[in-house]
């Protein structure tokens, strides 16, 4: 705690519980849940603890943290239950990514749904970042006798600049896009995380027949990013009828903190979902 702080003070109680929690996070972030010890309970993390701005500017040099390339990627620090110190490999790589993760919702309940995929949250600002990490901390070892979550990560990291530092060609079966950031004015579009130039960055990570999903409440954002993945040549929008089976967009309707909120204001959900098509091949 700063000097001349009290503990009565907000900002202080603030400052001493991210204090505690990060040094628990490192005591505990890249640890392997013992299944049988199942009585370290852990207390899920309290969201006021951690409020930072709404926004970060994609375009700042924020200090990050990026592999050079894919390879040198040490997913084993994320998803340690999914590492095989026989073979020193990972048993899984990351298929599913939800970008801009926010809080973590989606993660939360996309885990159970895909048990055997290994599912990343990206997210750029730092303390909301630092609460999902706590919240998978919490989640894995209040659930170690079934070994739920271990299957879900997250890391900061800005997904409009190192995608591809992050991931190979073709690896992600799915991209989530739920209540991006509108950056309302027109002279702020740049920064919209969908963009002709990002798309291919998309395509790239994306396998064919990978599924890109967006959702957001704001309807000019929802034409803008309908417009960019409809005239993009690598992606063909996917059918309403479509839409109704999938499991995931049911789950993407409803778990998001965005999506609750707009659903406690009765707001309206627009949702476009995109399938990766075959790369040309070049004559
Ligand atoms: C409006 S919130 C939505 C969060 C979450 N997807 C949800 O539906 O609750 C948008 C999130 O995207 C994050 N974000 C914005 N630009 C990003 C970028 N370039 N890379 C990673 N995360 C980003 C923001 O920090 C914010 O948490």
């Amino acid at each position: 705690m700063k000097a001349g702080m009290s503990l009565d003070d907000p900002s202080s109680k603030r400052q001493a519980y991210r204090a505690k929690k990060q040094e628990d996070r490192q005591e505990m972030k890249h640890v392997k849940i013992d299944t049988q010890n199942t009585a370290n309970k852990v207390d899920l993390p309290r969201k006021r603890f951690y409020r930072q701005r709404a926004h970060s500017n994609p375009f700042s040099d924020h200090q990050l943290e990026y592999p050079l390339s894919p390879g040198d990627m040490e997913w084993k620090l994320l998803y340690p239950a999914f590492y095989d110190e026989s073979t020193g490999l990972m048993t899984k790589q990351v298929t599913i990514a939800d970008i801009g993760c926010g809080f973590g919702g989606l993660l939360v309940d996309l885990s159970p749904q895909f048990p055997d995929k290994l599912i990343l949250g990206m997210e750029i600002r730092v303390q909301v970042t630092n609460y999902v990490e706590d919240r998978i901390i919490a989640l894995r070892a209040n659930n170690a006798e079934t070994s739920a979550y271990q299957n879900i990560s997250v890391l900061r990291g800005n997904a409009m600049k190192f995608l591809p530092n992050f991931f190979h060609k073709a690896q992600l079966e799915k991209m989530f896009f739920c209540f991006p950031d509108p950056h309302f004015k027109q002279r702020k579009h740049k920064a919209r995380i969908i963009t002709n130039t990002l798309l291919s960055e998309y395509a790239y990570v994306l396998k064919e027949g990978g599924v890109v999903y967006t959702i957001t409440d704001v309807e000019d954002l929802h034409n803008w990013m309908k417009k960019h993945l409809e005239e993009h040549p690598l992606f063909e929008r996917l059918s309403s009828q479509w839409e109704e089976q999938d499991a995931c967009v049911q789950i993407m309707r409803n778990a998001t903190e965005e999506g609750k909120k707009v659903a406690r204001k009765q707001g309206d959900k627009f949702i476009a979902c995109f399938k990766r098509l075959p790369t040309p091949t070049i004559i």
